[in-house]
């Protein structure tokens, strides 16, 4: 079978760039396309060169319906309006459209669902394998211990990430709360500040730390009377999710329309 043709958007960002080297680099999928927002000084430019190398031939374009017209796979780490966007390009493609970006609000995800009817979308808050294993993790030890137990999600990201709480944090907070047979929306605390009162019993709360280029760590705290126990996930390099969206493109290849996520590429759906 031929490699697929993938397309990266957001090619100049910390991820974009991390995605177009593994990408260039993979024996299973070939880069096709590299695009970046309109206005971006990489437009035009010859990729390699534009990431401090040699030249490939992949030329940086603002053209995302030509780029992804001949694409099989977009990997997508962008921001929520352009990833709305892209997934209606995939749609009309009938390309699989992995979205790592984070932040996405309800009308986003509507919008994002209504595209899946015409091709696959994976989409996760995180695709590294740790962090899905994590998010199981959580969902039982959530569903084991009592209510008397209050669930804390703690993460710390670098200095220029604009969303929060994380993906990952929603993620783990969303596995908690299903341990508890809720939603998370019934039961998440926002980050505190002033005088807020006793905690809410059976309440998820959440709490960001900002800062330098920390790449992404994430603790679930079960706070009990006299003992505590952390589940944690450090991420210390950006490959581990690189490498979960290059897998989740190539397990779609021949997934039908839907919406799917890296549970279902990982095999790990409970
Ligand atoms: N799911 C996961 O595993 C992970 C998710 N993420 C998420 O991925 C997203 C990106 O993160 P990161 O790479 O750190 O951010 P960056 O800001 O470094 O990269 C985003 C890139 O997208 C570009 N961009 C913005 N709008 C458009 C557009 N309309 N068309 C094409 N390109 C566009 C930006 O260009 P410009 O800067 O010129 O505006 C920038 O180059 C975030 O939401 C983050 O939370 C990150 C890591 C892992
Ligand atoms: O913005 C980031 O950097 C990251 N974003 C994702 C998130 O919001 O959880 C995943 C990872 O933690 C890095």
């Amino acid at each position: 079978m031929e490699q697929p043709g993938i397309v990266v958007t957001g090619v100049s960002g910390r991820m974009g760039q991390m995605l177009a080297r593994l990408v260039l680099g993979s024996d299973q999928a070939r880069l096709v396309g590299a695009v970046e927002r309109t206005g971006s000084d990489w437009i035009g430019k010859d990729l390699g060169q534009a990431m401090g190398g040699a030249a490939n031939g992949v030329i940086v374009t603002d053209d995302a319906v030509s780029a992804i017209a001949q694409a099989q796979a977009i990997i997508d780490f962008t921001t929520p309006a352009a990833t709305v966007g892209f997934a209606e390009l995939a749609a009309q493609a009938r390309a699989v459209h992995v979205i790592g970006t984070t932040g996405l609000s309800e009308d986003d995800l509507a919008a994002i669902s209504r595209a899946a009817r015409h091709a696959p979308i994976v989409r996760a808050g995180n695709m590294s394998l740790g962090v899905n294993l994590l998010v199981g993790l959580t969902r039982k030890v959530a569903a084991t211990l009592g209510e008397d137990w209050d669930i804390e999600i703690v993460e710390a990201h670098h200095r220029h990430k604009v969303d929060a709480p994380s993906g990952t944090a929603l993620m783990l907070g969303e596995a908690a709360a299903q341990g508890r047979n809720d939603a998370l929306e019934n039961l998440r605390t926002p980050a505190r500040d002033g005088i807020t009162g006793p905690r809410a019993e059976g309440s998820i709360g959440f709490a960001a730390i900002r800062g330098g280029d920390v790449v992404g760590e994430h603790d679930v705290i079960f706070c009990g009377q006299g003992e505590r126990i952390v589940l944690r996930h450090l991420a210390s390099d950006r490959a581990i999710f690189a490498r979960g969206a290059l897998r989740a493109a190539l397990w779609g290849q021949d997934k039908g329309p839907g919406e799917y996520d890296m549970m279902d590429v990982l095999g790990l759906t409970s």
